[in-house]
């Protein structure tokens, strides 16, 4: 018998039943995590049919999505748009009447789900995890099975605790050595979609290995995981080691006393064995990995922040001239041209990918003593209450706020245009988030994904730089 990777561990440790006919599976779900906008059918369905929620204990619900990023105290009422309202008090009535764990807008413990079920240690090593949301891939930084459902996939886990699912394949991506001083986890996550495109992982498991990974922090791989779906993986994963447990120690949800013992005995198992099967391994050197920003329209258009766009005129693949020569379009940037020196409207600093206390920390350091240029408009969105607060406690709303930038209540903000926080068309954006689709930040706004620091620096200066 060959050796387990991590995935097959935790897999074969939730494996209910197997369809031979289809291929089809069933895994237990440990976790369910949900959030206003992929729940009000799912919450239908089940009433329609007279079922309950099966665990409700195991299932915790956040409002992230929809929700204004400032006076928040003001409640429902303090919600414009009628269908976001909607939504929201439609996940209020729902918890209440399934008896589900629920921090409401405004509840210091709210925020986005994927900052939320980390930081109070509902997330653990070992889990299988389930939200109806794409960047559920997150938690795999703590060595959990952790992806993304649909809505009717969000009803089948309420009722039953189980999801049909099918197996993914393994794939390793090693970063050996070290990340050069000033690269993050955002620079290496952005860098390895570059190499690999937005498909590169599709039908896959990501597993994150090597010294550069377990070099870093929490929120580092928290960073890089979140980032595996804009690869095309199912998941991503990096096993859990000390650094994991010494993040999860005390948290509220996390085990106490003897149990902890317990549980971290078997966390300790939880690592892909020598001789495990990959069906695919990309190996990165750390070293080689740069700063990098998106010039385009999708994660894969990405590039070190030395290079220059693009130039249509000496790609010869028609399909991939014609992508180019309309990302570049939609852009307004120059083929050829260098990316450093581009000017931006706006920066945000928020979403899933970088809105922990370590992000705030790194862009606070770029940004004090320093002012925002004049022309540009910036934001800082922490991920949860509980990040704000602590940011409060470290005197970094000082330094942003000192600075220029705008200090905002937790939630997904511009990550998506569902919420008050929007581009106008044409205006450009340094971000810090997930997603740089046409339209994601409001129709017409043009988005650079990057990393906290760069975008902090790029308030500064005005300049993607
Ligand atoms: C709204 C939600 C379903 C969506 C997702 O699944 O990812 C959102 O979080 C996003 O990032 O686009
Ligand atoms: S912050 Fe952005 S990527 Fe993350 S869950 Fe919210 S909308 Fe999706």
């Amino acid at each position: 018998m060959p050796g387990k990777t991590l995935y097959d561990k935790i897999w074969d440790a939730h494996l209910v039943d197997t369809d031979a006919a289809s291929g089809d599976a069933l895994i237990y779900i440990d976790l369910h995590l949900i959030h206003e906008v992929t729940t009000p059918q799912a919450f239908s369905g089940l009433k329609a049919n007279g079922r309950k929620v099966r665990r409700p204990e195991l299932t915790l619900a956040v409002a992230d999505h929809n929700t204004p990023t400032e006076n928040q105290a003001a409640g429902l009422e303090g919600v414009r748009d009628e269908a976001a309202r909607n939504q929201l008090s439609a996940l209020s009535r729902n918890v209440a009447e399934y008896g589900i764990e629920f921090f409401p807008m405004g509840d210091v413990r709210n925020g986005i789900v994927h900052v939320v079920g980390p930081e109070q240690g509902r997330t653990q090593p070992g889990m299988t995890i389930v939200c109806g949301d794409s960047h559920t891939s997150t938690h795999g930084a703590f060595g959990a099975l952790a992806h993304g459902i649909g809505t009717s996939e969000v009803e089948h886990v309420l009722a039953t605790q189980t999801l049909r699912t099918q197996k993914s394949r393994n794939m390793a991506i090693d970063v050996s050595g070290q990340l050069r001083e000033g690269v993050t986890a955002k620079d290496l996550a952005l860098h390895l979609i570059s190499v690999i495109g937005t498909a590169g992982g599709t039908g896959h498991v990501m597993e994150y290995r090597g010294e550069a990974v377990r070099a870093l922090s929490m929120e580092g791989r928290m960073t890089l995981c979140n980032l595996s779906i804009e690869g095309g993986a199912r998941a991503g994963l990096v096993a859990p080691d000390e650094t994991t447990f010494a993040y999860m120690k005390g948290r509220p949800a996390a085990p106490k006393a003897g149990a902890w013992d317990v549980a971290k005995s078997y966390w300790e198992t939880l690592y892909s064995d020598d001789d495990a099967q990959w069906d695919r391994i990309v190996e990165i050197r750390g070293e080689d990995v740069e700063p990098t920003v998106t010039w385009g329209t999708s994660p894969e258009q990405a590039m070190p922040l030395s290079g220059n766009t693009p130039d249509p005129a000496i790609i010869t693949d028609p399909v991939r001239k014609a992508a180019v020569e309309r990302a570049l379009h939609y852009m307004d940037l120059a083929p050829g041209a260098p990316i450093a020196g581009t000017p931006v409207q706006r920066v945000f600093i928020g979403s899933c990918t970088n809105s922990r206390i370590e992000d705030l920390r790194e862009a606070a350091r770029v940004a004090s003593g320093s002012k925002v240029a004049d022309g540009v408009r910036a934001m800082v969105v922490p991920g949860s209450g509980l990040v704000r607060a602590q940011a409060e406690a470290e005197g970094l709303d000082r330094v942003f706020i000192e600075a220029g930038f705008e200090w905002r209540e937790p939630g997904c903000s511009m990550c998506l245009g569902m919420n008050p926080d929007i581009l106008a068309p044409g205006e450009r954006c340094a971000s810090t988030s997930n997603r740089n689709f046409e339209g994601r930040q409001g129709r017409g706004g043009r988005t650079h994904l990057m990393s906290p620091a760069l975008a902090a620096r790029a308030a500064i200066t005005g300049v993607i730089g």
